[in-house]
């Protein structure tokens, strides 16, 4: 048996929803240069579920889809009041998604057309658990979804209880289209395991959750942030790298297991912080992120990931810390659905092996003998 610690390199299955050749990343087919630019990303999520972009009236129909299915049961905002308020918020969203299967009576219908409502009922309802946790662990009342509006818009309408302003929405839109989704990584693998045992997709969804809380995946956007605010001032950074470094301790947003030459998302981000930063005349988040990126590229060769400069744009658009991993799985559930829909298409279970390396020719003894 040969092992491949972290299977790197390992081929575990086949897909045509996302690529990463040769450093660049595709969306079936479309490079994310190009989608980031121009799509939305309720289009984007069309792509990735239905194989093509939308016509206008595919999208139409998709967003009238999206508003119907975004409020959630009484039930669960009443089981998310009960949720310990400094609970961690991707512990919160874990629990949340997994009950909200108890109100959905399609929960295991497993018919291709039942599992394409629930992704998109999923995606429609995410944002509305992530924005209701978030008020209720400000003492706040949810805010009811509104109509007829993007996923950005309605997610920061929701957080912020009022109308939220067009940079805002446009940023976030972009930060969306740019997560949604990325050939197998760890939570996507998650979700196809779950599934593959022809467990439904709401389950599915809820193993993912938790395999991209953790912060060597997505819950590395709030290391990020944490490390800006412990660092506080550009000065401060030089020294705060250097031991890190000497320490021989990881940076988070720094690595990444498939580009080596660096994430073709990082740039958008990098821009996008830039941006907001000068709008909002500060760009000392933006200086500092810069000031690690050189000394850790210089030093390391390392190259910042897509968690790297989301947490800037995430601060700056004035959202808080809890929330970014929670963002970033309101974008993914659009890529880790598809891929659950791909999976049930063509399906076998996933049961690697394991090379024995524990004792062996035990005996058993009686415990009064131990
Ligand atoms: C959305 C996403 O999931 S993007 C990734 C988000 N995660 C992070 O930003 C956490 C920080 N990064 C990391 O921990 C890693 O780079 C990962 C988890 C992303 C990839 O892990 P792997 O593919 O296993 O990389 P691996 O650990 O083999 O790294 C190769 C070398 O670079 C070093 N390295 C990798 N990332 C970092 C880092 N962020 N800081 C310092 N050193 C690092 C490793 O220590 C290792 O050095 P060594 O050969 O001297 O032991
Ligand atoms: O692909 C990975 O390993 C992690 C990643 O960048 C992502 O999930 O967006």
């Amino acid at each position: 048996m040969t092992v491949t610690k972290g299977l790197e390199g390992i081929v575990a299955t086949t897909s045509s929803i996302s690529s990463i050749v040769d450093g660049v990343l595709t969306y079936r087919g479309y490079d994310i240069d190009d989608l980031a630019e121009n799509a939305s990303f309720e289009e984007t999520a069309y792509l990735l579920w239905f194989g093509s972009l939308p016509t206008s009236a595919e999208l139409g129909t998709l967003s009238r889809d999206l508003s119907a299915f975004a409020p959630i049961p009484e039930q669960v905002i009443e089981q998310m009041k009960l949720y310990p308020k400094d609970t961690n918020t991707m512990a919160a969203l874990r629990t949340a998604i997994s009950s909200l299967a108890l109100y959905d009576d399609a929960a295991d219908d497993m018919s291709r057309e039942a599992n394409e409502i629930k992704a998109v009922k999923l995606q429609a309802q995410l944002p509305t658990v992530v924005a209701a946790l978030a008020r209720i662990r400000k003492s706040l009342e949810p805010v009811a979804p509104k109509e007829g509006a993007s996923i950005a818009e309605n997610f920061l309408y929701m957080l912020w209880g009022k109308q939220p302003d067009i940079v805002s929405v446009k940023a976030l839109d972009a930060a969306l289209v740019l997560h949604a989704d990325h050939e197998l990584n760890a939570s996507t693998f998650a979700g196809r395991v779950t599934v593959a045992t022809l467990s439904d997709i709401y389950s599915g969804v809820t193993s993912a959750i938790g395999a991209l809380k953790g912060p060597l995946h997505g819950g590395a956007n709030e290391a990020v942030m944490k490390m800006l605010e412990e660092i506080g001032t550009l000065d401060a950074v030089e020294p705060f790298v250097r031991g890190k470094l000497e320490r021989r301790e990881k940076i988070m947003g720094f690595g990444h297991r498939v580009y080596k030459n660096g994430d073709p998302r990082a740039k958008h981000l990098m821009k996008m912080s830039l941006e907001l930063g000068t709008m909002k005349g500060d760009t000392t988040l933006y200086d500092m992120s810069v000031k690690i990126e050189d000394l850790i590229t210089g030093q390391k060769g390392l190259k910042p990931n897509v968690d790297f400069y989301s947490a800037s744009v995430y601060t700056q658009l004035g959202i808080e810390r809890e929330l970014f991993t929670p963002i970033f799985a309101i974008s993914r559930v659009s890529g880790w659905t598809a891929h659950i829909l791909e999976q049930y298409g063509d399906n076998r279970i996933i049961r690697p092996r394991a090379e024995y390396t524990g004792l062996v020719e035990q005996k058993y003894v009686p415990i009064e003998q131990r």
